[in-house]
């Protein structure tokens, strides 16, 4: 395959779960042996790399392109507002409209000396790349972060078409277009304005979970004609580095884990983008106490826009004596957790998630079911999409209900029924059987495999 005349850029959105995606899809895309040039901001550059589990992101194969960072200011997350739309994260969404001229630029210094320049951006920063139609021989392709499923309602509505769905699943829906904020939608109406001449789409998802709503995608051609869905991109085996000092340097709640029964334990996280009120931390905290089960508790704020500025962020208070009491049984984290190796783990067996979509793939990979726990955005439907659609988890409680506290008895309850013996059982037994389809389909002949190949026989063209 003449690979060595193509080169591949990335323009990722600056936000963790969107870095992380396209930082993944790199490794993916430079095993083809086709160089990879990742675009972002100083600071964005080294939050992707600094963040990054499961493989390393060395620069024989990809280069890091870190740009002068923008003046932009960085609040802490709001706990009180009433979407639970992070809404302190514009003003760092905001200043990536500042890279469109950088961007450009190198993309045009790139396309000097390759025969062709393919530009893999996020869908959200696809203002930041409408000079690349001026230059001949770079095309675009716009990397949908999200499921296919959610990308799918959200355009239908916008477009003022029916979703294709049953009744019941459409009451079980929020309006996919109201679950941001009014500045995001500006933002995002902006971004729409320059999606006119990219030649495809990239999903970080698979056939194997979503092959009928990207029938649908495909049928409609709203979002254009070709439509690769290469997912999972984190990487399906972590294989253990084995070497005495990765093992020093392995992450406590891993050793903690390796302690723990097959499948006992339940993993809670919710992202970077979550902010809980004090009230709500603790009812979580009583009711996985209550619950008797082990569990791992990634408890972090959501990220600020600028992550390296640790000056201000907010303590998070657990209830008095609660470590004490859980110890042995449970484990609270409270820094950045390697959470594909987590869930990847053998003593994990069940996860309480956001369902933010890096979340999702990353769980589905690994096997694990999930308590859905949806907060804004994608994640109410992706929440749909793993309970309804696929069966492998179940709802805390109903989007309706959304702006009342979970208490502590609703906690214990649905981690009792995840884990325990009842309903929590076929749940579980699917999740595991999807893990394995989901993992067998990038491996040699797999769908999953035959769709990137796909992808890279067009890009190479
Ligand atoms: O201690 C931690 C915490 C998080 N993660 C990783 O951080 C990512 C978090 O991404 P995701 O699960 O998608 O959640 P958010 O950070 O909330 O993601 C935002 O971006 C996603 C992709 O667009 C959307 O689906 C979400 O709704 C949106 O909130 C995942 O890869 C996790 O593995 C860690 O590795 N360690």
């Amino acid at each position: 395959m003449p690979t060595s005349d193509v080169v591949v850029v990335m323009v990722p959105f600056v936000a963790q779960g969107h870095l992380n995606q396209l930082l993944h899809l790199s490794r993916l895309i430079s095993t083809y042996n086709i160089p990879i040039h990742f675009i972002s901001t100083t600071t964005h550059c080294r939050q992707a790399r600094d963040r990054l589990h499961g493989w390393h992101a060395h620069d024989n194969f990809i280069k890091f392109h870190p740009l002068h960072d923008p003046d932009f200011t960085s609040p802490n997350p709001e706990p009180n507002t009433t979407t639970q739309f992070p809404t302190h994260l514009q003003p760092s969404f905001n200043s990536s409209l500042h890279l469109r001229h950088p961007v450009a630029d190198i993309i045009r210094s790139l396309a000097k000396t390759s025969r062709r320049v393919v530009v893999v951006h996020d869908s959200i920063m696809s203002y930041v790349v409408q000079d690349v139609k001026f230059i001949q021989n770079a095309e675009t392709y716009i990397f949908r972060a999200l499921s296919v499923f959610y990308i799918l309602c959200f355009n239908l509505i916008r477009l003022g078409k029916e979703l294709p769905f049953t009744l019941e699943m459409k009451l079980r829906l929020p309006d996919a277009t109201a679950t941001v904020s009014q500045e995001f939608t500006e933002f995002l109406k902006l971004q729409y304005s320059h999606q006119t001449f990219h030649v495809g789409n990239i999903y970080d998802s698979s056939r194997v979970i979503e092959g009928k709503f990207l029938e649908y995608v495909e049928k409609d051609e709203i979002m254009g004609k070709r439509h690769w869905a290469v997912g999972p991109f984190n990487p399906v085996e972590i294989s253990p580095d084995v070497s005495s000092s990765a093992q020093q340097d392995r992450h406590a709640c891993l050793k903690w884990l390796d302690k723990q029964p097959e499948k006992s334990v339940i993993y809670v996280s919710f992202g970077t983008t979550t902010t809980f009120l004090e009230c709500q931390i603790r009812e979580l905290a009583l009711g996985l106490e209550k619950s008797e089960q082990r569990f791992l508790w990634v408890l972090r704020d959501a990220d600020k826009g600028d992550v390296f500025k640790k000056d201000t962020v907010r303590r998070l208070e657990l209830p008095e004596g609660f470590e004490c009491r859980i110890e042995g049984r449970g484990l609270v984290v409270r820094e950045w957790a390697p959470q594909p190796e987590i869930l990847g783990h053998f003593s994990v067996g069940g996860f309480m998630s956001h369902c933010g979509w890096n979340s999702c793939m990353e769980a589905m990979t690994g096997g694990v079911a999930i308590i859905a726990w949806p907060g804004h955005s994608d994640q109410p439907h992706n929440a749909c999409l793993l309970v309804d659609v696929l069966g492998v988890g179940l709802l805390m409680r109903e989007w309706a209900c959304r702006d009342e506290l979970v208490t502590s008895v609703m906690v214990e309850t649905m981690v009792r029924k995840l884990m325990g013996a009842g309903e929590g059982v076929e749940i579980r037994k699917r999740a595991t059987e999807l893990g394995g389809e989901l993992r067998r389909s990038l491996g040699e002949g797999g769908g999953g495999r035959k769709e990137l190949d796909s992808l890279i026989s067009y890009i190479t063209r």
